[in-house]
């Protein structure tokens, strides 16, 4: 399985996604805002990997200025230092909500440690490095978990009468937007395992290509048996009978209390598809992408990124020969100078196109009402495929 982040008692390296699938090359995060570009420039991207990403980059320059002996004695100011850096970090992209959260819930640890009798600067830099090291090891349990419901999900609801599925899925979801193993492509990894996946397909992911440049990357990489479409041919991938398409699943940057998802753009038109030709759409998910606070979908900041990303693309010559392992990319425009471009990154599907959400507590779906009821998955009382 590839790695997007590797980790070790500060010493903090990610994958570069921009020169993914043709040089696989790990760059050193060393401080906040090493972290802070990197997301923001979308050399790591999915919404679990841009919180670990943000929150190990805090760690790793914690560490640095431990081991010069520059952290604050005072706990206060050891609480102002990294509540500082940590609303820095939230900055770097508005719309998925784990790094929001992951701040949230570091910041809370840290406010927490700074009250205990006896605490230091020193101890308290050391509970925020702790809680960012854990969170790297519970996304990672917790993609397993959903891969596994997900699948179980799957093969309980859509398989139609056969015995093997096929699925779609859109943008990149896998180890490369997680900390490993992956949200919907860890379901999609999940029915692999278990011998139920006939196919699955992954559309292109216009404008920013995160499928054909880094799902098909992955599928390959792993050996699942796949196909890359354009965005353009989902409708008719899922008219076609010999295709078989029995459920989609995506992923999610931030999913409101009442089941609107934002996801990568072109994810809404995938759900409407879905509805038309009846078809499962699923969205899989961390409860860390689940925001209480938002009720609608409505209300939720979409990012809109540069014209250059949608009118430039960027990769080798055809053909150009790898030296030392190294290929040179080249970035080329395909569209007319001077068009007026609009490039939002995600969009907000309605809840109800969406027939499950899928997290590592199980798959809630809506009730007899029509509506989805959140709470179930905090109250312990998630509904088990
Ligand atoms: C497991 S990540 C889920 C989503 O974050 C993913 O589908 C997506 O939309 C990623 O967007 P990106 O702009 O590449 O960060």
């Amino acid at each position: 399985m590839l790695q997007a982040i590797k980790y070790d008692q500060g010493h903090l390296e990610i994958l570069d996604q921009l020169q993914l699938p043709f040089v696989e090359k790990y760059i050193p995060i060393q401080t906040a805002e090493d972290g802070w570009n990197a997301i923001k420039d979308m050399k790591v991207r999915g919404a679990p990997a841009i919180a670990i990403v943000a929150m190990l980059a805090l760690a790793s320059e914690l560490h640095a200025l431990q081991s010069a002996d520059k952290i604050p004695d005072s706990p206060q100011e050891a609480e102002t230092l990294i509540a500082q850096k940590l609303e820095y970090l939230v900055t770097s992209r508005p719309t998925a909500v784990n790094l929001a959260d992951a701040a949230r819930k570091l910041g809370a640890v840290v406010t927490t440690q700074a009250g205990q009798v006896g605490a230091t600067g020193p101890t308290v830099v050391a509970a925020f490095m702790r809680g960012a090291e854990e969170m790297m090891g519970k996304d990672l349990d917790d993609n397993q978990r959903i891969g596994h419901h997900g699948a179980e999900w799957i093969m309980a609801n859509a398989t139609k009468g056969g015995s093997d599925v096929a699925v779609l899925t859109h943008c990149n979801t896998g180890s490369l937007a997680t900390s490993g193993y992956g949200t919907a492509l860890g379901v999609i990894r999940s029915l692999f395992s278990k011998n139920v996946l006939r196919h699955a397909y992954c559309s292109e992911t216009r404008p920013y290509n995160q499928g054909s440049r880094l799902t098909a990357f992955e599928l390959v990489h792993d050996k699942i048996p796949a196909t890359l479409i354009t965005d353009s041919m989902a409708a008719a991938l899922l008219a076609d009978p010999k295709a078989g398409v029995n459920a989609i699943v995506v992923g999610a940057d931030r999913v409101a209390a009442n089941g609107d998802t934002a996801n990568k753009i072109g994810t809404y038109s995938l759900a409407v598809l879905a509805k038309y030709h009846g078809v499962k759409f699923l969205v899989a998910a961390p409860r860390t992408t689940i925001d209480l606070a938002t009720k609608f979908g409505n209300e939720i900041v979409i990012e809109q990124r540069p014209a250059a990303e949608m009118i430039n693309i960027k990769g080798p010559r055809a053909g150009a020969p790898a030296i030392d392992g190294n290929v040179t990319l080249e970035t080329v425009c395909i569209a007319a100078p001077g068009i007026n471009v609009w490039n939002p990154s995600f969009d907000i599907t309605p809840a109800a196109l969406i027939d499950g959400i899928i997290t590592e507590v199980g798959v809630v779906e809506k009730g007899s009402d029509g509506l989805f009821h959140m709470d179930v998955l905090f109250n312990g009382s998630a509904p088990q495929a």
